[in-house]
């Protein structure tokens, strides 16, 4: 279940679901006095935070956390939470409260129950809003294709917050979210751009294997409707 929604411009794109955004946590935090955002990596989002940390809210009602993490040092390049510090935690919302996804242990395996503790103290769930991305291999949040532990991370019958990742596709181990974490969620959805992103997504919707593509469980889902917003 999902609703299409298009743009000429990333700009275009990425104003209108900061916008989106923002009243999903002024929504929440004026029903429940605290709000919560989960947050894609990768350079797609790049826009949507600095637009979003502009967003005149009660960000330190906000609680913040990614939908995946990447097994590196905070100071790594290729460290989402180095992302979210660098571009979201900035301006106004550099008073939100973020919920980190990664421990001092030496790979997620070991980390993953700390988390697990972590996000099930800190994090107000169901999540207000969470925004996914998708790689060119099907993969979102950290959900991989034909990963060791992909069948653990969409067991909609698991309690599990997060799970452990080794993609076969992708750089370093990984933490994600679950598949009922993210659509338990309140509000979804997918922020692509350009044409390689429209033709991954035209190819999942055509397919039904959930391991050949692994966002295929949320595009395909009848739980709650996907917000698909696309840049052409
Ligand atoms: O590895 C990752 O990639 C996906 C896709 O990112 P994109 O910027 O290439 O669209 C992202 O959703 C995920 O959070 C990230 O860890």
């Amino acid at each position: 279940m999902y609703q299409l929604h298009l743009f000429d411009t990333p700009n275009a794109m990425n104003t209108a679901l900061a916008t989106a955004i923002t009243a999903n946590l002024q929504d929440a935090i004026n029903l429940r006095s605290k709000a919560s955002l989960a947050v894609s990596g990768g350079p797609t989002p790049v826009e949507l935070f600095q637009i979003l940390s502009q967003a005149q809210i009660a960000w330190n009602q906000v609680y913040i956390t990614l939908v995946d993490e990447r097994w590196v040092d905070k100071h790594h390049e290729d460290s989402n939470e180095r992302l979210i510090h660098t571009h979201l935690l900035q301006n106004k919302a550099k008073d939100a409260h973020f919920i980190s996804l990664k421990t001092i242990a030496e790979n997620p395996y070991d980390g993953v129950d700390e988390i697990q503790t972590r996000l099930q103290q800190s994090l107000p769930l169901p999540i207000d809003a969470l925004v996914l991305g998708m790689g060119d291999d099907g993969h979102t949040a950290s959900l991989f294709p034909h990963a060791e532990n992909l069948y653990k991370g969409i067991d909609m019958q698991s309690d599990r917050l997060v799970i452990d990742m080794k993609p076969l596709t992708a750089p370093h181990d990984r933490i994600s979210l679950t598949l009922p974490v993210i659509l338990n969620s309140r509000h979804l959805y997918l922020q692509l751009n350009g044409k390689k992103q429209q033709q991954v997504l035209e190819q999942a919707l055509a397919g039904k294997n959930i391991n050949d593509m692994p966002i295929r469980a949320v595009l395909h889902q009848q739980k709650l409707p996907l917000q698909i917003y696309l840049a052409q």
